[in-house]
């Protein structure tokens, strides 16, 4: 018997009517001195196994928050269970702690969200592959009552280590308060009409209300999701994701969307090429307005900046209305801005850190020089005041360089005119992309060279390739990486996961095809599998799921070279071939390794062989 039942059954004891003598008297106190003390019951279930761990005061509440729960769902919770919304704070927190996510059976929970809340809570990662058809997964995902999305879809938090190194507060933080919460989403509205917002990292640092309230409304949601397809072909994401969720409270799913791997490895080609032609035209729009653009900026945006603030509506409006329709009016509107502000933010940021921090005052120079070139607008007196602005105040480092000096080179610079040198943003600003022979072709070459000189390559082994593939494949931890063979070698990458710790029967395989085909049945089983009623979806054709998935991820297709159905260009016949006959062995250790069923989901695949 566990020790709570023995306190249990000696306080039941004591309760009864027998005599007591002055040492039962005395254990009757201690026992009830015990209960106080420890004011915590450890409830067991009939095989003993440990469920939650809850304060006596209040069991009568979870009771009746229970009771709740078995009713319609809706309402304000506090109100329903009987006890004021401080008291719902204390309650919630003990569900957190609570059973294993492996314990419950979703279809004992048929109708809300809410009624998981007794579990713990799952997060669905969606952890590969690109161009698999995750976007269309993450709509379908994200259009589930009980399930809570990630405000943006590609999440990054276990690849990049910049973000991984600020933990799973921040991991949590991706997360909305909750759906349609009119705080948090008129907070969300605000800051997003500022073209320099960037969702996935200045949320965190800017909602201060929606980063302390986020722990108890997402609570309130037994499941929540996010896809960031890099994860599995990542050699530090699964290790990541196994460890952290091994000490967290949380449980986890992996989700991996799998295709066919020339197909995927062109897409993932013609993705880039399109990246690639949308740049062109950014370059284009920036080098055509970049004196107007600059002196809006200056105008609008610099003055706030330099004293550390950001534009109301009010100068957000303003400003846009400077802009030059060619700019506003395009699509991609948003990303040319965001470009902006990187090349501003380059002229204007370097300056004012080097006018607040630097060492030597001549880096300011030195920035400006970077960007401009050689500087600058018609009104040479506005931008003067404006320096007058930045400075103001802030102290110079006069060593080999006056504020004098630096006025006078700036002045200089506007009175030839902005030019601003777009090689300012620096090399990989604008992305290139070899031929699809040479990026295919280096890839297998260099694979080939590997092998050879790795005595112990063996194609049919599953450990051979995967530690050669960690051995011989760079696996970047950000950015577009170009690895389009790497990313369609399923096999090894999911051997790695798993030998870092990821439970196999906590992978879920999704062939893209079937899923394009299938997507009702896919996601039934998905359902499932991550612990959530089935739900009737209302969208189901290819423009539907294109409709939804702009509408839950607006910014997507503008800004990333992503299109619902890009494939528009046909892959070299004799490339094709190739890497067809490449990717074969591969092919058939997936094969193998889907057929030992330990994953989940799909069990074969329409790969031709
Ligand atoms: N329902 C459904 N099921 C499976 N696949 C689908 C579905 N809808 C779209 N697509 C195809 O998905 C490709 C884009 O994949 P991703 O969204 O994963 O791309 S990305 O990694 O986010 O860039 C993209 O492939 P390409 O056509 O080769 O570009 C889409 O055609």
């Amino acid at each position: 018997m566990t020790q709570d039942r023995q306190l249990l059954s000696s306080f039941d004891h004591l309760q009864s009517g027998s005599r007591r003598t002055p040492r039962d008297q005395l254990a009757r106190v201690l026992a009830i001195l015990a209960l106080l003390c420890v004011l915590t019951l450890i409830i067991t279930d009939e095989e003993g196994e440990k469920l939650s761990t809850v304060k006596v005061s209040t069991i009568q509440k979870i009771d009746s928050f229970k009771q709740y729960l078995q009713g319609d769902g809706e309402g304000n919770v506090s109100d329903e269970a009987g006890f004021s919304d401080e008291e719902a704070e204390t309650v919630l927190p003990v569900f957190d702690a609570s059973l294993s996510a492996t314990s419950y059976d979703p279809a004992d929970f048929p109708t809300h969200s809410k009624m998981y809340i007794e579990k713990r809570r799952v997060t669905a990662i969606v952890a590969g592959s690109q161009k698999c058809g995750t976007s269309a997964l993450a709509a379908y995902l994200s259009s589930h009552p009980s399930i809570q999305f990630s405000r943006v879809k590609e999440v990054h938090h276990f690849d990049i280590d910049k973000n991984f190194k600020k933990g799973l507060k921040k991991y949590n933080a991706q997360w909305p308060i909750g759906p349609g919460d009119p705080d948090f989403e008129g907070q969300l509205e605000e800051l997003r009409k500022d073209p320099d917002f960037k969702e996935e990292e200045v949320i965190y640092d800017q909602v201060g209300v929606a980063k302390s309230k986020a722990s108890t409304p997402v609570q309130r949601y037994g499941v929540r999701a996010e896809a960031t397809p890099y994860y599995i072909a990542s050699n530090v994401a699964c290790e990541r994701i196994a460890k952290t969720f091994d000490s967290a409270d949380d449980d986890y799913r992996m989700i991996v969307m799998i295709r066919e791997p020339t197909e995927r490895a062109w897409s993932e080609y013609q993705m880039e090429t399109r990246r690639i032609e949308d740049d062109a035209k950014n370059r284009e729009v920036l080098e055509k307005h970049a004196t107007s653009m600059f002196s809006c900026y200056a105008q609008y945006k610099l003055p706030l900046f330099a004293q550390g603030k950001r534009l109301d509506a009010d100068g957000l409006q303003k400003y846009e209305e400077c802009l030059p329709e060619e700019i506003t009016e395009q699509p991609k509107h948003k990303k040319v801005e965001r470009t902006l502000a990187t090349v501003m933010n380059k002229g204007r940021g370097g300056g004012v850190k080097a006018l607040k921090t630097a060492t030597k005052a001549n880096t300011l120079a030195k920035q400006v020089n970077q960007c401009w070139e050689p500087a600058v607008p018609s009104d040479a007196d506005a931008f003067m005041e404006l320096v007058d602005t930045i400075t103001k105040g802030d102290t110079f480092i006069k060593d080999e360089m006056t504020e004098q000096d630096i006025r006078r080179q700036i002045k200089i610079k506007l009175e030839n005119g902005v030019l601003f040198k777009l090689g300012c943003l620096g090399e990989k600003f604008f992305e290139k992309l070899e031929s699809p022979d040479n990026a295919f072709r280096s890839d297998m070459i260099s694979h080939q060279t590997c092998k050879l000189a790795n005595k112990n390559y063996d194609e049919t082994s599953l450990s051979s390739i995967t530690s050669f593939v960690n051995t011989c494949y760079r696996t970047p931890s950000k950015g577009i990486t170009k690895q389009f063979l790497y990313r369609s070698l399923f096999a090894p990458q999911l051997q790695r996961c798993m030998d870092q710790g990821i439970d196999p029967s906590k992978i879920f395989l999704i062939d893209s095809e079937t899923f394009k085909t299938s997507p009702r049945e896919i996601m039934t089983e998905l359902h499932k599998f991550i612990g959530v009623e089935d739900f009737d979806y209302d969208f189901d054709t290819p423009e539907e799921v294109h409709k939804q998935i702009n509408k839950r991820f607006p910014s997507f297709e503008f800004t990333t070279g992503w299109r619902f159905d890009g494939s528009t260009v046909e892959m070299p016949e004799k490339i094709k071939n190739d890497v067809a006959k490449f990717m074969k062995p591969f092919n058939l250790l997936l094969q193998k390794m889907m057929k030992k069923g330990t994953m989940k989901g799909a069990r074969s695949f329409s790969f031709e062989n």
